[in-house]
């Protein structure tokens, strides 16, 4: 007999996962049972209107928030239940993050930067991989630089260096390209599509872009805190179209 298969634990599950924000008349639902496999190696984007729950969604997946209800794994790890201090240690060795600010520490070097997380692992620095992810990210001849030396783009490059260098489960973007001129940010997408392609990264970004959305994989859209479509490989106006229908101005 064939030996059974067992599929490949997903990047993250959430199943049923439930937020609510606030108790009592003031409580607020942002998130409403949704239940997701993020495949390992893809890129998943996520949409919605204003408000629908998309950061909620990825605070979630990522440990930086308690769900109310339901279950999170993220590569094959269960979140609920974790206590603090082992979800800080998952969330420094296992998730990568890129913020819309981009949250460099400005009196550190860009190289000090992207090996901050390495460190505050304890894990050994190895000159030649920094220098390799600062390649990859066109910033080679930049590693002794301040952050306040770098364009907004660059600096962009920087925090995905830093969110690569652990070779995370999961790099989670939370509107990467909000604050970039769109040619930059077209260069930053790049940057994450080219993670996924070439490295096998998965990478779970949030964004109001249809053009951004486009890069992904797949694009799902969150309405009231609910999973309301998943459309694979859709090109932009497919998006701006679908958020359309979701009440949104795309
Ligand atoms: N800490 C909080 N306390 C109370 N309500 C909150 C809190 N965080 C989020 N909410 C509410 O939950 C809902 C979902 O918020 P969330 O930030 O996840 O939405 P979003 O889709 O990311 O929105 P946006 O696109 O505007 O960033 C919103 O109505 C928001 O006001």
């Amino acid at each position: 007999m064939p030996p059974v298969r067992k599929p490949a634990d997903p990047a993250v599950r959430l199943d049923s996962v439930s937020r609510t924000y606030g108790r009592g008349p003031a409580a607020f639902t942002a998130l409403r049972e949704v239940s997701l496999d993020v495949p390992r190696g893809a890129f998943t984007a996520v949409m919605g209107p204003s408000g629908s729950g998309k950061s909620t969604l990825l605070h979630c997946a990522a440990g930086l928030d308690r769900v109310g209800s339901g279950r999170v794994w993220l590569g094959g790890v269960e979140l609920t239940g974790m206590g603090e201090t082992a979800l800080t240690e998952l969330r420094r060795e296992r998730v990568g993050f890129v913020f819309q600010a981009f949250n460099l520490v400005p009196a550190l070097t860009v190289a000090q930067n992207v090996t901050l997380p390495l460190r505050m692992a304890g894990v050994r620095v190895e000159r030649a991989r920094v220098a390799q992810m600062l390649e990859r990210v066109g910033l080679a001849g930049r590693a002794g630089h301040r952050p306040g030396m770098l364009s907004g783009g660059q600096q962009q490059r920087v925090a995905i260096a830093r969110a690569l260098v652990t070779r995370p489960e999961v790099v989670f973007a939370d509107e990467p390209t909000g604050a970039l001129d769109t040619v930059t940010a077209r260069e930053i997408l790049d940057l994450l599509r080219e993670a996924a392609d070439d490295l096998g990264q998965t990478v779970v970004m949030v964004t109001h872009d249809p053009v951004a959305a486009a890069y992904a994989d797949t694009v799902l859209f969150l309405a009231d805190g609910r999973i309301a479509d998943v459309l694979e490989r859709p090109g932009a106006d497919r998006i701006a179209g679908r958020m359309t229908t979701l009440g949104a101005r795309a």
